[in-house]
């Protein structure tokens, strides 16, 4: 995924002067042409609409009108969007062609689909005639849309369907008295057009229009540039040289949850801290990270260790948690008994809740991340404050040892009861993990209360997956940040983590890392 490579105009576009314009309307002349005319005469936006022509030809339009608002040294000022197809404009942009957005109607897109296609920076501008649209336009989530449409202000032949209906059902146009009280009931600015020509100008200019917009006045006119000017002139008769004032959509504050990853890193990046803050970000939630050790790592090995002391994993705990106070919480890999204490001290005085513990023992690439020792600690400390734990085949093995049980995890029904011993042990749901059998990549859910379930994923032909236990347990922690119950957290995550070995990334001469981002490719 490209960055698109222009600056949002989402908070600086000016509706003064809008021109609508496609093929259909220029009686035969280039459409890029008519809008170099209405440039010169003063538009300040730009809407293309080909109702009839396909993508291709629209993102072909659109290209050479971008590249005249650029020739004409209006790209800051004079935004463009495109009619109805919010498919073209994000091919458009893709392109790096300066679409600045779409303008929808009440038949076209859902708006919020639009604005979740096209991203926070595009304007997305929407038709609303009716009470009853002003209303559904104003109940959507603040900043889906920018501006909104209304009209006719006269009846029309390029628009033959724009046709207000009031809440009694007549139709009829749209005067004065009604645009005021459809002003009342939205904070977005409204441009006003249908029909309207010249001699309209004075009356929407002292109406609570925040501009006009127009097609058939500068497209079908002789000379579209004198035409433009003629509005513009007259909007600037009464209105002087003031733009709308409404605060701009773009800049509305938006929150995120966090997770929190309490890990160790893993200088390759494909493991640890840096893949758990990938996989968080990818899965919508805002990352933290405490760090409890430092490897010296690649996807061959691990050549050094060295542990935080436990004052610095309080300190980082206690940090996170004064501030930005995270919904859910992953641990991984902490190699000590003091490190584990102060997880669990910290975690403890902060109340944590949410929390996934990956019980982290051999990393792929067969290091030993955790002191012998230390396993007492880990299944007593934090297994009992734990919301899930995520052991894989040979974790599973360790921990039924330490428990004294000789369940064989083997095949399905042993992971179930491997799964259930470990619950009803320590008092936590378990997700006994399938990745190191061979025929598939199935994870079994066990509750204390001994309910299971499956979570069946495609086996993948794939070396690489240095990082999956990682990966699962930050993307189940991101979920559940989010507020999706435990099951559907891990039924996201296994998609998620499914997609991601799918891409078959190669990097490294070991196990070597997969995709994170590999839904935004
Ligand atoms: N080759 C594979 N294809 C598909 N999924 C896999 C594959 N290997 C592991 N997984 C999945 O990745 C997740 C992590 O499992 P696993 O590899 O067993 O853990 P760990 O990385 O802790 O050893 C599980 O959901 C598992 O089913
Ligand atoms: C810092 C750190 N934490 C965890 C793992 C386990 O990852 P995996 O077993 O998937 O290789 C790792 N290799 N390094
Ligand atoms: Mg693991």
């Amino acid at each position: 995924m490209e960055m698109f490579p222009y600056a949002s105009m989402r908070d600086s576009f000016d509706l003064r002067s809008y021109v609508v314009l496609g093929p259909d309307d220029t009686k035969g002349r280039d459409v890029a042409d008519v809008v170099r005319y209405a440039l010169h005469g003063g538009a300040s936006f730009i809407q293309l609409r080909a109702k009839h022509a396909d993508v291709r030809d629209i993102v072909a339009m659109a290209a050479d009108i971008a590249a005249v608002i650029e020739d004409e040294g209006k790209a800051d000022t004079v935004a463009f969007v495109i009619d109805d197809r919010v498919d073209a404009a994000l091919e458009a942009r893709h392109k790096g062609i300066k679409v600045d957005g779409v303008h929808i109607g009440q038949d076209d897109n859902d708006p919020q689909e639009a604005r979740r296609l096209l991203g926070r920076d595009a304007i997305v501008g929407l038709s609303a005639k009716t009470p009853d649209d002003m209303r559904r336009a104003e109940a959507l989530p603040q900043g889906t849309v920018d501006y909104l449409g209304a009209g006719p202000w006269h009846e029309t032949s390029t628009k033959p369907d724009c046709i207000v209906v009031g809440d009694d059902g007549v139709k009829h146009t749209l005067d004065a008295a009604t645009l005021h009280a459809l002003h009342a009931l939205t904070t977005l600015p409204i441009v006003v057009g249908g029909g309207v020509k010249a001699a309209d100008i004075p009356d929407l200019a002292a109406s609570d229009a925040d501009g006009w917009f127009v097609v058939s006045a500068v497209t079908a006119a002789d000379d579209p540039e004198a035409a433009t000017r003629e509005l513009v002139d007259a909007w600037q008769a009464v209105r002087g040289d003031t733009m709308h004032d409404h605060p701009a959509a773009a800049l509305l504050p938006t929150t995120l949850p966090a997770a929190l990853s309490i890990a160790s890193t893993d200088s390759s990046g494909g493991a640890g801290v840096p893949v758990d803050i990938k996989t968080m970000m990818a899965n919508g939630v805002f990352a933290e990270c405490v760090i409890c050790a430092i490897t010296a790592q690649n996807t061959k090995g691990v050549t050094h260790l060295e542990e935080l002391s436990p004052q610095a994993i309080v300190k980082q705990i206690d940090a996170v948690y004064d501030d930005i106070a995270p919904a859910a919480v992953k641990i991984g890999m902490v190699p000590s008994i003091e490190g584990i204490n102060a997880v669990a001290d910290g975690l403890q005085a902060n109340k944590a809740t949410n929390i996934v513990v990956d019980p982290v023992m051999v990393a792929t690439s067969g290091a030993k991340l955790i002191n012998d020792d230390a396993i007492a600690t880990l299944t007593s400390r934090l297994f009992p404050m734990a919301t899930l734990i995520t052991p894989n085949l040979p974790e599973t093995r360790v921990l039924l040892e330490t428990i004294g049980s000789s369940i064989d995890p083997q095949d399905e029904d042993g992971m179930e009861q491997a799964g259930l011993a470990i619950a009803q042990h320590f008092g936590c749901s378990v997700l006994v993990k399938g990745g190191h059998g061979l025929a598939d990549a199935n994870d079994v859910l066990v509750n204390a209360d001994g309910t299971t379930q499956w979570f069946r994923g495609e086996r993948i032909n794939n070396p690489n997956t240095h990082g999956t236990g990682c990966t699962l347990s930050s993307a189940i922690a991101a979920n559940l940040a989010k507020g999706q119950t435990l099951v559907d957290a891990i039924a996201n995550a296994k998609r998620y983590i499914t997609g991601a070995l799918r891409q078959m990334l190669e990097l490294g001469t070991g196990s070597g890392p997969f995709d994170h981002a590999w839904m935004w490719r």
